[in-house]
């Protein structure tokens, strides 16, 4: 009701002075390039510094209004609603949040009815454009992202700066990187399309866009560094608030809304006197309210009032008022409205600030993404030969991504190559055996986000390979006979795994992987089970009690081990937690989605608590039994993650939850 009350009520000096007179213009010509007739006829150069994409968005209104001969700034006002209300319907797309608050916070707000229906500022027309970027951004349609974003641009050249936070979230995001040539193509289709054509056609057009003096104050606010030259603020900001974003070695979507949203509100309160321009700041603001405390809708409640005061203090009415004011009372004097002008924007600078850093507080360091960005997750798997380390390293690896995935693997810090007699003297298990000390140095500076230079030993020919280079990654995944053995290295880790498979289980797959995979005769592994007990019980098993998660699979009907693989292996999972993981929503998806057994025993002190789990799920139970136990998790994930099923997938699904309590205990 305000809207159309004020679109009947209120015609603004802009739209009376420079837009319907621009569109009125552009009708009665009807050209394809109406700025140049505008400025042919001496019109302003200020009446219309935009693109295609606004004119052809303001003329089907303008169209109406003409054969309905009804003044064309209505029709300006009834597009600029649309506008509105399809942005409205995009927020509540992409932010799904309730109902009742969005109308609160974002229909409601003072700040989009002044700037739009009283001022006639049209900045929500290029801000529904990108507001539809973003949509498609989240559903991954890329292609229509990069053509809407070159839409907006057209609309509003201003825009343009939203453009380098697209291009950092998908190049800091390694599972999207495949997907950033969608979003090129649709910003070359885009310029080509609507950027072009208004560059070679309109000459007037680019005249209007370049002497635009909105243009001219960004580099208002300024200091004076003497000699002629100026520290421009508003320019500064943008590229640190850039820099701080690409600093973010991995953006979510969260975390790519919300520094797009801050660079926007620090370009729009450091640019003076530009009422229009705080609706792109809108959707930032709209969303941490949603997000945040009641203190938040105090601080853009305050930070709403000054800048009404502010904006009626520019308008033309009041400065009217206070002409005629003078002309009776000529004491009064010019300094007043400066005055406290400048007071008003000093309080919206300061506001905005305080808003910008508890974005950046809520929003930017709770967020798992900054947090992983800071330190990398690393996993560390211990367990005995054929435990299944590296196949459960493997599945973990696939849920990742190779792309944020850094591997290292005990295996390649044996001291000898196969042949060697060394191994006559003692055992792979024995920690003496293996270059630890090379292990946990290369453990420390992935951990510490550095490259390494490692070696591979190769299980078909016993060798090892020449060295080559692992860099750093999000996660970082050790696992190896002693990958819990000692304290740094156990200090490196974000969470610790000891595989405890069930005796009779390892030895029967021992067998058949180094049998058939590694080219070992039977008597020689069989032989090998004889000498390494004696280390197995004194240099394996202890790591089991530094782990935070300990799997024991087990064969349900152990029988089959001695048929000879004769009969399919069923298996059952014990999976023992430390710590304080709380069971119980997984208990209760795993029984109730998945359709498995399980048993849940907690320790009276709530230090421990086991699952046993029986039956076989799907890797689609799997990914679905994911979703809904850890849904923010799902982002860190590869594009295409590689469920399991069975035992395999549901260490994978224990472990990603362990992953997401671990991530967010940073933050504790
Ligand atoms: N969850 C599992 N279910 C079935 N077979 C498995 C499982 N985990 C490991 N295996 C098999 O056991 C053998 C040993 O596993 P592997 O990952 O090589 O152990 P490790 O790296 O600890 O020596 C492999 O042949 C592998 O296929
Ligand atoms: O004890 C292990 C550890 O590997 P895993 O944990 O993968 O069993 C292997 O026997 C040695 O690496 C030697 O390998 P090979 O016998 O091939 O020389």
């Amino acid at each position: 009701m305000i809207r159309i009350a004020l679109i009947v009520r209120v015609i603004p000096t802009s739209t009376l002075t420079w837009y319907a007179p621009f569109l009125e213009s552009s009708l009665t010509g009807m050209s394809l390039d109406p700025w140049s007739d505008w400025l042919y006829q001496g019109g302003a150069a200020s009446a219309f510094p935009y693109g295609y994409v606004m004119w052809l968005v303001l003329l089907p209104a303008s169209m109406l209004c003409k054969a309905m001969s009804v003044p064309l700034s209505y029709g300006y006002s009834v597009t600029l609603l649309v506008a509105d209300v399809v942005m409205l319907v995009f927020l509540r797309k992409y932010l799904s949040s309730r109902d009742r608050l969005l109308l609160i916070t974002y229909w409601l707000s003072p700040i989009v009815i002044a700037a739009t229906y009283a001022l006639g500022f049209n900045d929500l027309i290029p801000m529904v454009f990108l507001v539809a970027a973003f949509y498609c951004l989240r559903k991954m349609r890329l292609l229509w992202c990069g053509f809407l974003c070159t839409a907006a641009i057209s609309a509003k050249l201003s825009m343009v700066i939203a453009i380098p936070f697209f291009l950092i979230y998908l190049l800091h995001n390694q599972n999207l990187k495949q997907f950033l040539q969608f979003y090129l193509k649709g910003l070359v289709l885009g310029s080509g399309l609507l950027l072009l054509p208004f560059v070679l056609v309109s000459s007037g057009g680019l005249y209007m866009l370049l002497n635009n003096p909105e243009i001219g104050k960004i580099y208002q606010l300024a200091l004076d560094l003497g000699g002629g030259s100026k520290l421009c603020l508003v320019p500064l900001a943008y590229c640190l608030m850039f820099y701080a974003t690409w600093r973010v070695k991995r953006l979510n979507f969260e975390l790519f809304s919300a520094t797009l949203g801050m660079a926007f509100l620090l370009v729009v309160i450091l640019t003076p006197v530009s009422p229009g321009w705080f609706i792109w700041a809108m959707p930032l603001l709209v969303s941490y309210q949603l997000q945040s405390d009641r203190f938040a809708f105090v601080l853009v409640g305050l930070f709403t009032m000054v800048y009404l005061s502010c904006s009626l203090l520019l308008s033309p009415q009041v400065i009217a008022t206070m002409d005629i004011l003078r002309h009776w009372i000529p004491f009064v004097p010019q300094s007043v409205e400066k005055n406290t002008l400048s007071i008003l924007q000093t309080m919206l600078v300061a506001l905005g600030i305080i808003l910008a850093f508890r974005v950046w507080r809520e929003t930017v360091i709770r967020n798992d993404f900054f947090r992983l960005s800071r330190r990398p997750f690393v996993l560390g798997i211990a367990g005995d030969s054929g435990a299944g380390k590296d196949t459960f390293s493997d599945a973990m690896r696939d849920l990742f991504g190779r792309h944020s995935v850094a591997t290292i693997s005990g295996d390649d810090y044996h001291l000898w190559d196969r042949q060697k007699p060394m191994w006559q003297v003692m055992t792979h298990l024995n920690p003496m055996a293996n270059d630890l000390d090379a292990f946990t140095h290369d453990l420390v500076s992935l951990t510490d986000g550095k490259g390494i230079q490692s070696r591979h030993y190769d299980h078909s020919t016993g060798k090892m390979s020449r060295p080559f280079g692992i860099r750093s990654n999000d996660f970082i995944i050790a696992s190896g006979l002693h990958a819990l053995y000692s304290p740094i290295m156990r200090q490196c880790y974000s969470l610790k795994v000891y595989l405890d498979i069930d005796e009779d289980l390892r030895r029967f797959l021992k067998i058949r992987r180094d049998v058939q995979h590694r080219g070992h005769s039977l008597e020689k592994v069989l032989a090998s089970f004889k000498r390494r007990e004696a280390d197995s019980a004194k240099f394996i098993w202890p790591q089991a009690s530094h782990a935070d998660l300990i799997f024991s699979v087990q064969p349900i009907h152990p029988s089959v081990l001695e048929d000879g693989g004769h009969h399919p292996l069923r298996l059952k999972l014990l999976a023992r937690s430390r710590h304080g993981y709380n069971a119980v929503l997984l208990t209760r998806i795993l029984i109730g989605v998945c359709g498995l057994h399980v048993d849940m025993a907690e320790e009276a002190d709530g230090t421990e608590v086991a699952l046993t789990i029986e039956g076989e799920p799907t890797a689609d139970d799997i990914q679905m039994a994911v979703k809904m136990i850890c849904p923010s998790l799902s982002e860190f994930l590869d594009f295409y993650p590689k469920w399991e099923g069975g035992v395999l997938g549901l260490m994978q699904l224990i472990t990603l939850s362990h992953v997401n309590q671990a991530l967010k205990k940073r933050f504790i």
